[in-house]
């Protein structure tokens, strides 16, 4: 698929996808920030397969894959490896959901382009709805899930995560995916438990600074510059869980499995200058990249 096509084809012109709540002007700022993006190391790797993703890979680069020549060949061998990788984890967050029926209903808090809501869809065969603040976001994975003709069952709404439009008790799953840095985590798990039922799964996968290194290091607050948002610490998501009846089944620390694709990404043509601080900050144990995955009880 072409991306350049749909995203600038698309507006959400449909209201009813608009819910109508209170938006800060961080908020705002976040919702101009994600409807101006089109970094081409997304909008290129999404191309692919039409999966469009805004987080970022895990596990071990397939060198053979890769190859040895230094052509424009080459250079699309990498982006369908990095591509790989970015779907991988989104598979990884998907597996933590527990069993999921045809009948349920799974929330994506922070949904972005939708790459993870499809892969859920196609996964459980369940209906999906995501959030995002930005409308071109919205439009981009609706239009998505039209042309797949999946849209009765996959659906991007704009709205505030901490405030969704589903009723108590209604997902028997929900997800973060690299989505929780933009919140307060108490009102985002304070929201998660409302909409999620009793014996409901909830997943995150995010960075984190390591409370073991002290205060967030310099590439945190880098990252934090980068992408306006605001790194928590890993014991700030354990406590704010704690406080809101979710309670951890699983904390896997995937540090050692992101490095893999920035060492590989940094290799790149597609390489946006954040890199060096993502690949610093793994290394020298400030930063931390993460899998939650809880019960609502
Ligand atoms: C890095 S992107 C991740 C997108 C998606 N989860 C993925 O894996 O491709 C962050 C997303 O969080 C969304 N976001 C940030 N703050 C939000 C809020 N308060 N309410 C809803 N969405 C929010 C942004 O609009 C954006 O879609
Ligand atoms: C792990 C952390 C701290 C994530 C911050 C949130 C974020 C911006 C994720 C990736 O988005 P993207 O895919 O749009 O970023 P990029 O353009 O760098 O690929
Ligand atoms: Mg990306």
């Amino acid at each position: 698929m072409d991306s350049s096509v749909t995203s600038t084809e698309l507006t959400a012109t449909d209201t009813s996808l608009f819910i109508p709540g209170p938006v800060t002007p961080y908020q705002g700022d976040i919702a101009r920030y994600w409807d101006g993006e089109a970094r081409p190391v997304n909008l290129r790797l999404g191309d692919v397969d039409g999966l469009y993703h805004h987080h970022y890979g895990i596990g071990e680069v397939d060198h053979a894959a890769l190859g040895d020549a230094q052509d424009s060949e080459a250079e699309k061998k990498l982006i369908t490896e990095l591509h790989r990788l970015e779907s991988a984890q989104a598979e990884l967050l998907l597996s933590h959901l527990g069993d999921i029926g045809s009948d349920d209903t799974l929330v994506d808090a922070g949904c972005g382009r939708g790459g993870s809501m499809v892969m859920a869809h196609e996964r459980f065969g369940c209906r999906v709805e995501g959030v995002t603040l930005s409308a071109k976001q919205a439009a981009f994975a609706n239009g998505r899930a039209r042309e797949l003709r999946i849209e009765d069952r996959v659906r991007a709404r704009v709205c505030n995560m901490l405030s969704m439009p589903f009723e108590t008790g209604q997902a028997a799953g929900s997800w973060n995916n690299e989505s929780s840095m933009y919140v307060d985590l108490h009102d985002l798990f304070a929201e998660h438990s409302r909409v999620l039922k009793v014996g409901g799964r909830y997943v995150t996968i995010t960075g984190c600074w390591n409370p073991r290194y002290g205060q967030p290091s310099k590439w945190v607050s880098q990252i934090n510059a980068h992408f306006e948002c605001n790194i928590h610490s890993r014991r700030e998501y354990l406590r704010a869980m704690a406080d809101n009846r979710l309670v951890p089944q699983a904390v896997i620390d995937l540090t050692p499995d992101t490095l893999p694709y920035w060492e590989l990404r940094a290799t790149s043509s597609l390489v946006t200058g954040i890199e060096e601080a993502f690949i610093n900050s793994y290394r020298d144990g400030s930063f931390q990249y993460v899998l939650i995955a809880a019960d609502r009880v």
